[in-house]
């Protein structure tokens, strides 16, 4: 059985990631919200816009804390961030639906988000996206580097250095590997799943593009961070 040993600049590496990570978590008051009272549609959309656009502002610093991410070419920087801001946000949104929340607060969250002005045909898959996370029972060092791994992703439109991100991503899969062998010793394919759920993530991008054609057509409004990240308007 050979032996898995995370090495000292490894444990240093992820003590980096989780900090940024932790440091940089979505304002509570804002996921509070959510779960108040009785909410229309278009409040409902409103929060969501607000939740969105602070995780947006979140996930820059969150990026900025990954050793190595400055010293890519700024233009890839950039390209990295757009790429991936949509996958980090459902992301970032599956591992809040699956937090352990007071009884019922999951169902609230669950109705707030599905009277939101988004189309039907998005919510499936994008609750099963939530459920498929929350089954894996994330420990936040992995949550943490399966971000900072998503938002690696080499192939993303006009990178032009995509060697450079991949030594970065493949120092953080290594890490991640390691991480799901010690912690998850009888699932060997654990490491898989949570691969598996990065291709699942990708599948999501479409979809958001399809709910921003539907919410542009319903005339809904968005920030201008959002509008930015997201190529929009
Ligand atoms: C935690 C944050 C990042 N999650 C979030 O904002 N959510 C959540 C969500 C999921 C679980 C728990 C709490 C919130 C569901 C949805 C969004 C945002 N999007 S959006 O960015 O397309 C959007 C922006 C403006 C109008 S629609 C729509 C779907």
């Amino acid at each position: 059985k050979e032996k898995i040993e995370i090495t000292k600049e490894q444990q240093a590496l992820m003590k980096i990631i989780l900090d940024a990570y932790n440091r940089h978590q979505i304002p509570q008051d804002v996921a509070k919200k959510l779960l108040q009272d009785q909410y229309s549609a278009e409040e409902n959309f409103l929060l969501l816009t607000e939740m969105a656009t602070s995780q947006v502002q979140v996930l820059v610093e969150f990026t900025k804390n990954i050793p190595g991410f400055l010293s890519l070419d700024h233009e890839d920087q950039i390209a990295l961030l757009k790429g991936s801001a949509v996958e980090a946000m459902f992301l970032r949104s599956a591992q809040v639906f699956s937090r352990k929340m007071p009884k019922g607060h999951t169902e609230v969250l669950e109705a707030r988000i599905r009277k939101s002005g988004i189309s039907e045909e998005f919510m499936t898959p994008m609750f099963n996206f939530y459920k498929s996370i929350g089954e894996l029972h994330m420990v936040q060092e992995e949550q943490a580097l399966l971000t900072a791994i998503t938002i690696l992703t080499p192939d993303r439109p006009h990178v032009k250095d995509q060697h450079a991100v991949e030594r970065l991503q493949e120092s953080m899969l290594d890490v991640l590997r390691k991480l799901c062998a010690l912690q998850h010793p009888q699932e060997p394919q654990y490491f898989a799943r949570l691969l598996g759920r990065l291709t699942e993530l990708r599948t999501l991008n479409h979809y958001h593009t399809e709910m921003l054609t539907s919410w542009r057509m319903n005339d809904h409004k968005f920030t201008p961070l959002l509008c930015e990240i997201w190529d929009v308007q």
